[in-house]
């Protein structure tokens, strides 16, 4: 950083109250927001029980166990955000770049069968849109061409020509430090103009700062670095967290101290979201009367609202999973059924 950013750092940092009173003041008459920016995650009770979505400067965890659809949820946020006409920076330590665009395609084909009140099942799926990346294409009439050739594949293109622009994909690897990333996010915020939504999948991927670390130390390091860039480039991050492999294996509810790592991640989030199938975490009763329950609840996952800076925490939402078409379905409901605290019901 130059000499003179870090002097004018400086004085941003250091003001009076009358300055930020008089700035808010000219804000609002200049019909601009004075305060932070407010990025809904189209997940309508999600939304409401944020306060109307995420904000930036926030960071934001979301757990869950293997599987159990973290990427699904968070990209499908960051979707909803760049249709909604932001910007977004994926950083995909998991996934290839062209695995996420595969998903995508099947989340718009499912979305674009919805709006004309088809049913889902008619949309090509994910697998489906993986075909057309993975074979070679006897009619070599490209992309559009070749997706036409599926079921809602010309819409789920046109869907996605939308925001395209605005969506950008950094396949992150062990090299990718967090200097880097915060280099990719002001290189979009000052393409945009305005800071883009920032994803890391996933958070204990992000490579040690430090050399030699222990990975609670390492975990601490990273976190309390992305919740820095989060407040320094005025975006939400939302970091996907792997849980313990102890806490797994013991088959108890996943919490947010079974984040792996460290409880700096506790406490540097601002809201923390744990992700989880219904039918592992539901109640014994609900299913010990109702054989067929188990397999209505296995079509839900519940999403735990478990610390909220601006709202009620220990919120319990539920979403309709449609995995093969990446997504949830975005209507999320109050889980109406008891839910285990700790212990999983097994046998
Ligand atoms: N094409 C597909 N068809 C059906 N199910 C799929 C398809 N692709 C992925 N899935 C399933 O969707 C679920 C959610 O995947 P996702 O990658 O979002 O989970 P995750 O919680 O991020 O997983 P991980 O912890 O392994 O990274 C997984 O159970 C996966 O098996």
């Amino acid at each position: 950083m130059t000499e003179r950013r870090r002097r004018t750092d400086h004085v941003d940092r250091h003001r009076t109250v009358r300055s930020l009173l008089d700035e808010t003041d000219e804000s609002l008459r200049l019909g601009a927001r004075p305060g932070a920016v407010v990025w809904p995650t189209g997940f309508d009770l999600l939304d409401t029980t944020l306060g109307g979505g995420l904000r930036s400067g926030e960071l934001v965890l979301l757990g869950g166990s293997e599987g159990s659809g973290k990427t699904t949820l968070a990209v499908q946020m960051i979707r909803n955000a760049v249709l909604g006409g932001r910007s977004a920076v994926v950083f995909s330590f998991e996934h290839e770049a062209q695995t996420v665009i595969q998903r995508l395609l099947g989340l718009e084909a499912a979305f674009a069968a919805e709006a004309s009140e088809q049913p889902v099942s008619t949309a090509a799926n994910a697998h489906a849109f993986r075909g057309v990346f993975e074979a070679e294409d006897p009619h070599r009439k490209g992309l559009a061409e070749a997706l036409g050739r599926l079921a809602y594949g010309r819409a789920a293109l046109t869907m996605m020509d939308g925001y395209a622009e605005r969506l950008h994909l950094h396949e992150s690897n062990s090299h990718t430090t967090i200097e880097e990333m915060a280099n990719v996010v002001l290189t979009v915020a000052d393409e945009t103009g305005e800071p883009p939504i920032v994803l890391v999948d996933y958070l204990q991927k992000v490579p040690r700062p430090v050399a030699g670390e222990d990975e609670e130390t390492r975990v601490t390091i990273v976190t309390e670095s992305l919740k820095n860039l989060a407040m320094e480039l005025h975006c939400p991050v939302v970091a996907i967290a792997a849980a313990d492999r102890e806490s797994l294996a013991s088959g108890r509810r996943m919490r947010t101290r079974d984040l792996r790592g460290s409880s700096a991640l506790a406490y540097e989030a601002d809201v923390v979201l744990i992700l989880a199938s219904k039918e592992a975490i539901v109640s014994r009763e609900h299913l010990v009367y109702d054989l067929g329950a188990a397999k209505v609840f296995r079509r839900w996952s519940v999403v735990t609202v478990e610390k909220n800076r601006h709202g009620a925490d220990s919120v319990e939402l539920e979403v309709q999973k449609d995995f093969e078409h990446g997504r949830f379905h975005p209507k999320a409901r109050v889980v109406a059924e008891r839910l285990i605290e700790e212990r999983v019901f097994t046998t």
